[in-house]
């Protein structure tokens, strides 16, 4: 059963970049299936509007409800997660790719402005699985970009969408932190050497020092990681 993805925004250019490269062979494959939907096909007035000024005012537009239930209610089943980018929600990361890449259905509705009326997820959540995920503790202008970044994180774990499913064991595998450095050909390169370890064919002598470069790139970048932290 392939994975089914609908995206819903004003902006469906930001879309292009995923026939390229792996999310492009994932749709090729058929793995995946991955439509996107201008909001603006759902609106009924002449000007094609989408958002309108916040009850209780305050700075910025808010995203009118009606275009959204119109466009929701065309791709929704009852297998569906409906995934709502938002500064607001929670935090995604590898476990939520992993979640999302065994789904059977996602729909992202990509909000812009200040956000969406919130009444979309409040009538949505009593009828499929509602999640509200953020990327980052930044703000981007909108969901678009944020759905590009979840799309590739899930759909890259999905069963046979990555050649060398090698990689990802090692990902797995993992020791908390972040990756040791890699190095390839030429052995020297403007003077600078490839560590003698990773030339000496000495397997257990390689992956201790790929442990502790690890230690030592998550002690200086990402303390947060370290075990107990
Ligand atoms: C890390 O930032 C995000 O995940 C993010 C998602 C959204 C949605 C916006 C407008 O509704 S602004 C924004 N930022």
């Amino acid at each position: 059963m392939p994975l089914r993805i609908d995206v819903i925004t004003i902006f469906p250019d930001y879309f292009a970049p995923l026939q390229l490269s792996l999310m492009g062979k994932a749709q090729q494959s058929g793995l995946v299936t991955i439509a996107i939907h201008d909001l603006r096909e759902f609106t009924s007035d002449r000007h094609r509007s989408v958002d309108d000024t916040p009850y209780g005012g305050g700075a910025g537009m808010v995203m009118t409800p009606e275009p959204w239930g119109q466009a929701i209610d065309a791709v929704v089943t009852d297998q569906s997660t409906l995934i709502v980018p938002t500064p607001a929600g929670k935090l995604f990361s590898q476990p939520v790719a992993a979640e999302l890449a065994h789904s059977t259905h996602l729909i992202f509705a990509c909000g812009r402005y200040e956000g969406i009326d919130q009444r979309v997820v409040e009538y949505y959540r009593p009828r499929i699985d509602v999640r509200e995920l953020s990327i980052g503790d930044y703000v981007l202008a909108g969901g678009d970009v944020a759905t590009l970044a979840m799309i590739e994180a899930s759909v890259r774990l999905v069963p046979g969408v990555l050649g060398n499913p090698e990689s990802l064991v090692e990902e797995s595998h993992q020791l908390p932190g972040v990756e040791y450095p890699s190095y390839t050909k030429p052995p020297t390169w403007r003077g600078l050497d490839v560590p003698e370890v990773l030339l000496s064919g000495h397997h257990d002598q390689i992956a201790r020092w790929r442990a502790e470069q690890s230690t030592i790139r998550t002690t200086h970048n990402r303390p947060d990681l370290l075990p107990g932290s």
